[in-house]
Formats: C-alpha cells, structure tokens, sequence
C-alpha cells in the first residue's frame, strides 16, 4: 500500500524540487522540459521510460515536437507519494544534461 504523502514533504516541496510546481485542481506534480529538438526530447523520453520501469511508477506525459510535460502522481495512492519525488529526482538528473534553459 503506497502511502499519500504528509504535510511536512509537501511543505518542503518547493525547495526539494524547485522546478516542479503543484498541478491546480489535482493532488500531482509536473514540469515541463525543452531540447534542442524532437530527437533530443524522444531520447530523453527513452531515458525516463526505462526510469519509469526500473522504479514501478510511471508518468503521465506529453511531447510536442522539443517540448516534454511530465506529470507525476500515484494513482495507487490517489495522489502525491513519495514515489512521485523519487521518479522527479531521477528525471531532473537526466534532464539537467539537454535541457535548453
Ligand atoms: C502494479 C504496479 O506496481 C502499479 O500499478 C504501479 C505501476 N506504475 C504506477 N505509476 C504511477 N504513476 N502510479 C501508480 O500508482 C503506479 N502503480
């Protein structure tokens, strides 16, 4: 049973993962990331998927030919776990080499 996270993580969302904002309406997280082009942006995709498989939690995300969005939530726990920050952490390593700023 994965649990929804407690008030102190989500108060110290903003500092642990600075590039990620709470989605309205919806207990989730997203960010968006920009590349070069599509193939840097499907690389990246390639590099969170098997992310995503390596942790047993995955995203909800889309692809505009540079531009990644990813949203992270637990659907097991109908909302933010502590799941959704590790996945976030992992993303932001491998997204910190190709995104344009
Ligand atoms: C059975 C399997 O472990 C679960 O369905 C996993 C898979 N990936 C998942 N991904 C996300 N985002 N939320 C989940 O609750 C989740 N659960």
């Amino acid at each position: 049973m994965v649990e929804r996270l407690e008030a102190q993580a989500r108060a110290g969302l903003a500092e642990s993962l600075p590039q990620w904002r709470l989605v309205e309406g919806r207990d989730a997280i997203r960010r968006e990331f920009r590349f070069r082009d599509f193939s840097e942006a499907w690389g990246f995709m390639s590099r969170v998927a098997l992310l995503a498989e390596a942790q047993d939690h995955h995203p909800e995300w889309s692809n505009v030919w540079n531009r990644v969005e990813i949203l992270l939530s637990t659907h097991d726990a109908g909302g933010l776990s502590e799941r959704d920050l590790r996945l976030a952490r992992a993303i932001d390593a491998l997204g910190a080499q190709s995104v344009i700023a």
